[in-house]
């Protein structure tokens, strides 16, 4: 056992490093800092991580890889996009982790995203490593024949360092079905192979699962009804926010619906949409899912619902928020409010929405704060049935896979749950996550040797 105080130099130390090591990749910085704050207590047990220098070698990615992706737009001009994919850490599994299309992206982003999967992954129980990839292409008001383009010259160069057992995308922000379904067709046309397990939300008749559409939203949900249930409590009759309206929120407001919650409101990046009578769904799906359209065109359908340009979420009071757009959605003012206003769980389907500021407000207030690490990780668990049904060439029903996801998520929580009280602060669940996913892949690392 090494001291406390000397395990906190070490890791102050190995963040300095990373600071140091990234410069500029601010969205990187803080996720580390979120995961090296929590990893104390682990690391005085077993002081053989810090003698093999588990923690730095985790921090430092297997492999960055960067490159240009030229495409042509409908009008013949030229457009030159940087294109990522960052394999972080193999050690229980392929890379697995979505891909992002904004123009936010950069290495700082994809870094963030990668460190963050490789605790998700190990916490879903399969065997699946971490990575993220992604460009700074910006997909709105694109054609289809534009979005196909630039998924073909996308892969025209990522496929090389893509396989079933090596790495294995999927979505994210800006990449669904329909962006997959052009990736899937590239790859398999470079490569003269048909291998399903290369990607995963394919579509159903080529290779993809069912519920896999469903499963962030879904499972996030299932989350926050155990974190609940724990507090004697659940989503029957609770106010809800989702924030976003893309394939999180969306699934999230299904599931929130089925479970007896009422979703007030759910926005996009230009505004807010606010229905207190709750929000109509199929409405929500035919505009972005069919029509591409923005939240905005949502009340000229409903005279009741309220839209705000611009506006603020989180200043709507509710009892339980879902925060499902994107990373640094909430800070700690936005918080005090959720909090304020009588808010008593938070679960984040979206990676990383949560400021510091932020958390720090909701395990101060002591309500059931739950980590997009723990929480959104249904949509990788699923992924990774979506490839089990690919190895066995087989397809499973809707209801067998849901189960097989509700199972995971009530497994991720009690996990978390444990290693939490375990650990002396039983309720903190950005500890139990931490600490859980990490010895999972430490340990495999210290098996596997210096590499
Ligand atoms: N798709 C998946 O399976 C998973 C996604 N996530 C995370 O969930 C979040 C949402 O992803 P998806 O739903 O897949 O993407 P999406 O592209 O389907 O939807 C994103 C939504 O967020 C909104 N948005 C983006 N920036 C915003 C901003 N600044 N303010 C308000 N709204 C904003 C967009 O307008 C859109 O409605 C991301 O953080 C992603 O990393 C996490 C786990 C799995
Ligand atoms: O399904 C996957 O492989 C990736 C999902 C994802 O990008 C995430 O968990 O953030």
């Amino acid at each position: 056992m090494v001291s406390m105080a000397k395990v906190d130099e070490k890791l102050h130390g190995i963040y300095q490093d990373v600071v140091k090591r990234n410069p500029g990749e601010v969205e990187y910085h803080q996720a580390v800092a979120e995961v090296l704050e929590t990893l104390g207590p682990v690391v005085a047990k077993n002081p053989e991580y810090l003698e093999r220098k588990i923690i730095e070698r985790i921090c430092e990615p297997e492999r960055q890889i960067i490159f240009r992706v030229p495409w042509q737009d409908d009008k013949g001009e030229v457009h030159i996009n940087r294109g990522f994919r960052v394999q972080f850490n193999s050690a229980i599994g392929p890379y697995k982790g979505g891909i992002r299309f904004h123009p936010s992206v950069y290495l700082g982003i994809i870094k963030f995203l990668g460190f963050e999967q490789i605790f998700k992954n190990s916490l879903t129980g399969m065997p699946i490593g971490g990575g993220k990839g992604g460009s700074d292409f910006d997909p709105k008001g694109r054609s289809d024949d534009e979005i196909m383009r630039f998924c073909q010259s996308f892969i025209t160069e990522l496929f090389r360092h893509l396989g079933e057992h090596t790495d294995v995308p999927a979505g994210d922000i800006g990449v669904g079905g329909r962006e997959i379904g052009y990736m899937f067709g590239q790859y398999k046309r470079l490569t003269n192979r048909w291998e399903a397990g290369v990607l995963t939300g394919k579509g159903l008749k080529w290779g993809g699962s069912l519920v896999r559409p469903e499963a962030t939203g879904y499972g996030a949900t299932y989350f926050v009804n155990e974190a609940l249930k724990v507090r004697n409590d659940s989503l029957e009759g609770k106010t809800c926010l989702v924030s976003g309206s893309g394939n999180v929120a969306i699934y999230t407001i299904e599931k929130i619906q089925q479970l007896g919650g009422k979703c007030v409101a759910c926005s996009d990046s230009n505004g807010v949409i606010y229905h207190e009578n709750g929000l109509d769904l199929a409405l929500i799906k035919q505009l972005k899912e069919v029509e591409r359209r923005r939240i905005a065109d949502y009340a000229s359908y409903h005279k009741d619902a309220r839209y705000t340009a611009n506006g603020n979420i989180w200043e709507i009071p509710c009892q339980v928020a879902m925060p499902s757009a994107t990373q640094n959605e909430i800070n700690g003012k936005d918080a005090a409010i959720l909090v304020k206003n009588g808010c008593i769980a938070v679960g984040e389907g979206a990676n990383m929405p949560t400021n510091p500021d932020g958390i720090k407000v909701f395990q101060d207030a002591k309500i059931a704060y739950c980590p997009g690490k723990a929480c959104n990780a249904g949509g990788v668990a699923t992924s990774a049935l979506e490839m089990q049904q690919n190895a066995q060439r087989d397809s499973w029903t809707f209801e067998e896979t849901e189960k097989k996801l509700e199972k995971i998520m009530v497994g991720i929580h009690k996990l978390c749950y444990k290693t939490a009280e375990e650990y002396g602060q039983a309720g903190n669940y950005v500890l139990g996550a931490n600490i859980a996913g990490f010895i999972k892949v430490a340990d495999a690392m210290v098996a596997h040797g210096l590499i």
